[in-house]
């Protein structure tokens, strides 16, 4: 957060007085709004510069990841509603999972903004959906398909911190999202290990992951005390 700003008054000096104090100006919801903004769009651009095989590889070290953790935590998939992400935008590719999981008995289950500005819908997805294109042109399963409440979310992550904190793309989505949904599902991020963040700058709204997943293994996890 820049520094080199001018003050119509004094510098405060209550960090002088009280140790515990932290100045909240360098919190302000406007300066983290316009923090957020510049650091997506460097990760987003970090992101995109890529080679294709270096996504393949991280994208197949995710699934890997992933596979065993849900083993290892939910032991069999079989009727589990799990929603994934249809990926844009360099995003991970999860897909082959998807599908591999449906396979094994998992009840699939895809995000889409059916309103904005309001929580995200679910609807099933099996590999004889036929996609339509969604809000910003994310392919979606139209609306005939079963609206679902997850029990497991995938969260894609445009950045990260390690107290499980998710930055996206912006719209508030999956905040609104987990704030809505009783009980919450377990919620997973998936997101690249270059996208870490030392803080995101949580605010009143956001709510921490779970877990964080990227290509390394599991990144964060919350215990039930956090
Ligand atoms: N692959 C994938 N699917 C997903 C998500 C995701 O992150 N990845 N989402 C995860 O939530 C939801 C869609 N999220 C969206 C987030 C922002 C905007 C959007 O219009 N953004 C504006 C900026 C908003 C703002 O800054 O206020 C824009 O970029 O113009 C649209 C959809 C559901 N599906
Ligand atoms: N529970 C909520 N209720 C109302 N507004 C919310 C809620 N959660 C988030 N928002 C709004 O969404 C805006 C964007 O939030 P934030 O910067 O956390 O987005 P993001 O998590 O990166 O986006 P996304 O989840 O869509 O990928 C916030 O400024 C806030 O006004």
């Amino acid at each position: 957060m820049s520094t080199d700003r001018t003050y119509a008054s004094p510098p405060c000096l209550a960090a002088e007085v009280d140790p515990a104090y932290s100045d909240p100006s360098a919190d302000a919801a406007d300066d983290v709004a316009r923090w957020r903004r510049d650091t997506r769009a460097q990760l987003r651009t970090a992101r995109d510069a890529l080679r294709v095989t270096e996504r393949d590889t991280i994208s197949h070290a995710l699934q890997a990841h992933l596979r065993t953790l849900l083993t290892q935590r939910f032991g069999s998939v079989r009727g589990r509603i799990i929603s994934f992400y249809w990926p844009i935008k360099a995003e991970p590719d999860l897909r082959p999972l998807m599908a591999t999981l449906h396979q094994e008995g998992a009840v699939i289950a895809l995000p889409l903004v059916e309103q904005k500005a309001t929580p995200l819908v679910f609807r099933h997805w099996t590999p004889e959906t036929r996609m339509q294109r969604g809000d910003w042109n994310i392919p979606v399963p139209p609306p005939e398909a079963d609206r679902l409440t997850p029990a497991i979310t995938l969260a894609p992550l445009v950045g990260w911190d390690d107290d499980g904190y998710r930055l996206g793309y912006g719209g508030g989505y999956f905040d609104r999202t987990l704030a809505a949904v009783s009980p919450r599902p377990f919620t997973i991020g998936i997101g690249y290990q270059a996208a870490r963040l030392t803080t995101i700058h949580p605010q009143p709204h956001d709510i921490p992951l779970d877990l964080i997943l990227t290509e390394a293994g599991i990144a964060t996890e919350r215990t039930a005390s956090q």
